[in-house]
């Protein structure tokens, strides 16, 4: 049956205006006034806006021993309560493991997905292996970012050989690497350093991880991206040390971008202080929270364009599973959630306050990161044409946020306590209304996985430059004779 959207206001990342969108088969057909169909939904008083896309989640990863605790039936529910109608999960090969068996796993656990969801895919060792398997999971499979861990040493992190070598065959086969920027050997002497000294609690978390690692591994992968002639993607982005570095980038006309979280744009390392070993532990993860001139830093970013995608990087951990790390901040698995509360906090924390326009609240919630991962228009537009995965947000309604009220499966939430003004009357996801004032109507494995072609407009500029710009040797006449 089709669907109309009545009486609500269009915004998208660069227009605002008033119109009725028709829906039929999951697809917008029409975009005008005083449209009919099959089912009306109101949207007066609302924004209708593109559903937000959130690019880094972590659902069911096997990680420190243990799994993230939001799958994909929680995790996407979760999304879709708060206005996100696509995640992008990252595939992690084991150590040795074909790109192309990890890949099969995530495909299984992806199946329960409520939302359309893509992924990434993770370069976590080199060899032959990788390098041919690369080829086959962007030309066949449809994943064209691959992400390199810097940090994590001993478990995911990858060598600055071997960051050289993949961005090469990415810039080869028109890929995009991104990157978790954290100095791990500096990292893992810092833990060892603080744990002797008697520092094994959570806010040891932090100290082991300030801002000056995150910077440089970020300048160290924007220097090997640009060598290796690859556009670049940097993950939680959460200082200013890093989003210095992305900053400079851009302005030589590096094709970078940064990427905060919603976390790190609200929360501040005062959490890591709190005299209860559980809410410390709860917000352990990397990088750290940081102060409030490292927030304002980010939310610079996002106005001036320097920073370019706001995510999550939702990786659920129950109480009882941080308990792990209890004598030993090390073994505290690193992860925090946030996919129901990134559109409704950065409303709030963005629009409300007015560091951000709503145009620009859909840009980097939705269309910028649909651009960067080239599936744009399908996703992140509000065009005759796209997927009907729509947020129809009433900048009205209030909550609370509230563990006892959430959709993901762990007993806190690192928000707990925050007003939020601004939440989704409606969510539809390829047309089915899946959130109906504040009814949760999701449809378990409804959600298809999204391919997305290499050699984006981003990358075919970059090896256009890259070879107008090659070293060539110089052509000589008069050149003297060898051996004289
Ligand atoms: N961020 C974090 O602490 N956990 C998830 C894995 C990662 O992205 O580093
Ligand atoms: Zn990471
Ligand atoms: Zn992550």
């Amino acid at each position: 049956m089709s669907k109309v959207i009545r009486n609500g206001t269009i915004v998208t990342a660069d227009l605002t205006y008033k119109a009725d969108v028709l829906i039929e088969n999951g697809v917008i057909t029409e975009i005008g006034q005083g449209l009919k169909g099959g089912e009306e939904l109101d949207a007066t008083g609302c924004y209708v806006m593109p559903g937000g896309i959130d690019p880094h989640t972590h659902l069911e990863m096997p990680f420190m021993g243990t799994y993230s605790s939001d799958d994909f039936e929680s995790g996407t529910r979760a999304g879709l309560a708060g206005g996100t109608t696509m995640v992008v999960d990252f595939a992690l090969p084991n150590p040795g493991e074909s790109l192309l068996d990890a890949l099969k796993r995530w495909d299984n656990k992806s199946t329960r997905a409520n939302c359309d969801y893509s992924f990434h895919m993770a370069v976590t060792w080199w060899g032959e292996q990788v390098f041919d398997d690369i080829k086959t999971v962007i030309q066949e499979r449809g994943i064209n970012t691959f992400k390199h861990f810097m940090a994590y040493k001993g478990a995911l992190m990858v060598n600055d050989d071997e960051l050289y070598a993949s961005f090469q065959r990415l810039a080869e086969l028109g890929g995009i690497a991104m990157v978790h920027a954290e100095n791990g050997d500096v990292v893992a002497e810092l833990s060892a350093k603080l744990l002797a000294q008697g520092n094994t609690g959570p806010e040891a978390h932090a100290y082991s991880r300030p801002p000056q690692v995150e910077g440089e591994a970020t300048n160290r992968a924007i220097m090997i991206a640009d060598m290796a002639g690859v556009p670049l993607y940097v993950v939680h982005t959460s200082c200013e040390d890093s989003h210095e570095a992305i900053r400079r980038a851009r302005m030589q006309g590096k094709r970078v971008w940064g990427e905060p979280l919603i976390q790190h744009l609200t929360l501040d390392e005062s959490e890591y202080f709190n005299k209860d070993w559980d809410h410390a532990a709860r917000r352990v993860m990397s990088p750290p929270f940081r102060n409030k001139q490292h927030q304002d830093s980010l939310w610079a970013g996002l106005q001036s364009g320097s920073l370019s995608v706001v995510a999550t990087d939702h990786c659920a951990f129950t109480t009882e599973q941080k308990r792990t790390g209890v004598g030993d901040f090390t073994k505290i698995p690193n992860g925090t959630g946030g996919l129901e509360d990134r559109m409704p906090m950065l409303w709030t924390h963005g629009v409300e306050t007015g560091r951000l326009t709503p145009n620009e609240f859909v840009a980097v919630t939705s269309t910028n990161i649909a651009k960067i991962l080239n599936c744009y228009p399908k996703k992140g537009a509000v065009l005759v044409g796209a997927d009907a995965d729509l947020v129809v947000w009433d900048p009205e309604k209030r909550k609370t946020i509230s563990a006892d009220t959430q959709q993901s499966s762990i007993d806190y939430n690192v928000f707990e306590g925050h007003e939020v003004k601004g939440l989704p009357r409606f969510t539809l996801t390829r047309g089915h209304v899946a959130v109906h004032d504040g009814e949760i109507r999701c449809q378990e494995g409804h959600g298809k996985f999204v391919a997305r072609e290499a050699n984006t407009t981003v990358n075919k500029a970059l090896s256009t430059w890259k070879e107008l710009t090659a070293p060539r040797p110089v052509e000589r006449t008069g050149i003297p004779a060898t051996g004289v």
